[in-house]
């Protein structure tokens, strides 16, 4: 009599052969109890390897090992190819009560994928059997870090399951973390490609069928559900082919719509507009603040913190720097120079070598002492001790061009964090015997140096910082060459010829020309007494003005 809980013929002979391999693998004892459960289980292929290999405790048991070995029907995988038995095996609790108890858990899960496609998965089935343990043994789903985890798909795994104990080092693993990884094991047992010696690899992107490169992800029919189920996470699967659609779109298909989409600004509503966050001490921040040219708008002071300013679309920004473009501060408090108002305090001299500068700096410095300044007489290259030891290697060391500049802007940026931007913070005049024009008279003009260069060097140096008075010394060169060899032994400099000092003398009248409101030339051609007034007359004038 034909029963439900009988196979055919020709399923039992299939069963035998699978059950067969598997006790190969995994052991007579075992084996044994799964070949016992055979003539019971089920009436196809299916039921039989579920029924009958994996009956009862047997291998493979998954989520049904503890249950009385099931009345099933042939159902094909909703993916073709997918082996795991959750793909194969339908409970037929309706038709056979007594395993209604034992599949409730079985209907629940069909329910929850999509109907299966009935097809090509016999030979699947029978092929990924005939492999042995195939996924059912020692195939454990790999670690999410760790070494294990980054293995390729060919990769071993080592066995983790905790299910009943076999022999040797085959374990199972519990249903739910098998069905995780059933479908890798679909891959592993695919025919391997021509030529291989039958390891599992993944196929190159040149296989591709479809003739395209796949960056990690194969779209072959068979394999969808191995990738599907590798990609599960959280009990939620994504639609394979959603994925697929993505990673095949070209990048500008994958960007967030809107989220590049520049706004035009009178269309943002108010509570759209960029809140930007700003130094609390920014003339912006502030908007009652003066930002004039002449007041330093210092720094942050210590413990200041940035206020948030809401910055409409159109608004006006005040500028933050005293020389707008120039460099910005790398951080470093720039102490106010003078109250609002205040003439400029900080006075150089220029000139070829012995043009007078020096000798009338002292006449600068006693006008002022006696109005009650405090004035510091400093000069370049020098100021500060480093500074000087630069000035010594600059005016005695042979160097190129390059070297003078860089050394001489050196002795600079330590003079002004040393000497001058403190002096001038603390309200006191500051005298100086040359700065940067001279750079740009001696080594650029001089030397033919690329004043570009200079000037980069200026910006990065200064950080804005500029006389407020350049006295220009304008002597003929052959004039001062003879007072110079009257009182001292020629330096570097001093020991070029006249048409060096030519070339500096230019250098100081393009500046000058660049310059006219901070340069004063003073003739220097005359008497010592007539030049001192001239300079007087200067400072007279600066000091009038504010
Ligand atoms: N107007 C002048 N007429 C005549 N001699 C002068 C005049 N001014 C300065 N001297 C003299 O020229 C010499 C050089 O003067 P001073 O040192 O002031 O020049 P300098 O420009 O500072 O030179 P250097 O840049 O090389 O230091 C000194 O001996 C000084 O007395
Ligand atoms: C600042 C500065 C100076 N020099 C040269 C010009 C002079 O020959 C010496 C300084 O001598 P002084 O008696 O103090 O005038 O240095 C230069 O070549 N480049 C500079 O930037």
């Amino acid at each position: 009599m034909d029963s439900p809980h009988r196979l055919g013929p020709g399923a039992r002979r299939v069963a035998g052969r699978i059950a067969g391999r598997r006790r190969e693998l995994v052991g007579l004892a075992l084996a044994g109890s799964a070949a016992a459960a055979a003539p019971a289980g089920g009436r196809t292929l299916r039921g039989a390897r579920h029924g009958t290999a994996r009956g009862g405790r047997g291998l493979g048991a998954c989520r049904h090992r503890h249950r009385p070995a099931p009345a099933v029907r042939l159902v094909p995988p909703v993916r073709p190819g997918c082996a795991h038995p959750r793909w194969q095996l339908r409970s037929r609790t309706r038709r056979h009560p007594a395993n209604a108890a034992g599949h409730a858990g079985a209907g629940a899960r069909s329910a929850a994928h999509p109907a299966p496609a009935r097809g090509r998965h016999t030979a699947r089935v029978a092929r990924c059997a005939g492999r042995g343990a195939g996924p059912d043994v020692g195939q454990r789903r790999p670690r999410r870090r760790g070494a294990a985890g980054r293995r390729g798909r060919g990769g071993r795994r080592p066995a983790l399951g905790r299910g009943p104990v076999l022999p040797g080092h085959l374990r199972l693993q519990p249903a739910r973390q098998r069905s995780d990884r059933a479908a890798p094991c679909l891959r592993r047992h695919a025919a391997p490609p021509s030529g291989s010696l039958g390891h599992p690899r993944a196929r190159p992107a040149a296989e591709d069928p479809r003739g395209r490169a796949d960056p990690g992800l194969h779209h072959r029919e068979g394999d969808r559900p191995c990738r599907r189920a590798r990609t599960r996470v959280g009990g939620l699967h994504q639609p394979p082919a959603h994925r697929h659609a993505a990673a095949d779109r070209p990048d500008h298909h994958l960007r967030a719509r809107g989220g590049l989409r520049r706004q035009p600004a009178q269309a943002r509503p108010d509570h759209r507009r960029p809140l930007q966050h700003l130094p609390a001490w920014w003339p912006a921040t502030e908007p009652d603040r003066d930002a004039q040219p002449g007041v330093d708008p210092g720094g942050p002071e210590p413990g200041r913190e940035q206020g948030a300013v809401l910055r409409g679309p159109r608004r006006r920004q005040q500028p933050v720097q005293r020389n707008a473009g120039r460099a910005q501060s790398g951080g470093e408090q720039v102490p106010a120079g003078r109250p609002v108002n205040a003439p400029g305090r900080f006075i150089t001299a220029e000139g070829i070598d012995g043009a007078g500068k020096t000798t009338h700096l002292d006449a600068v410095e006693a006008w002022l002492r006696q109005r009650g300044h405090g004035v510091l007489r400093t000069r370049e290259p020098g100021g500060t001790a480093l500074a000087e030891t630069l000035r010594e290697l600059v005016l005695h060391r042979p160097m190129d061009a390059l070297t003078e500049a860089l050394l001489v802007f050196a002795a600079r940026r330590d003079h002004l964090q040393q000497t001058i931007e403190p002096a001038l913070a603390a309200g006191t005049w500051v005298l100086c015997d040359r700065f940067t024009d001279a750079t740009f008279a001696y080594q650029g003009h001089g030397r033919g140096f690329d004043t570009g260069v200079l000037a980069a060097l200026e910006t990065w140096v200064q950080q804005g910082r500029q006389p407020d008075l350049t006295l220009w010394f304008d002597v003929d060169p052959a004039v001062a060459a003879a007072r110079r060899s009257a009182v001292r032994t020629a330096d570097r400099f001093e020991a070029e010829d006249l048409a060096f000092f030519r070339r500096v003398r230019d250098g100081y009248a393009a500046r000058a020309g660049a310059a006219p409101a901070r340069f004063v030339r003073i003739d220097a051609a005359g008497a010592p007494d007539t030049v001192r007034q001239a300079v007087l007359a200067a400072l007279e004038t600066h000091a009038a003005t504010a």
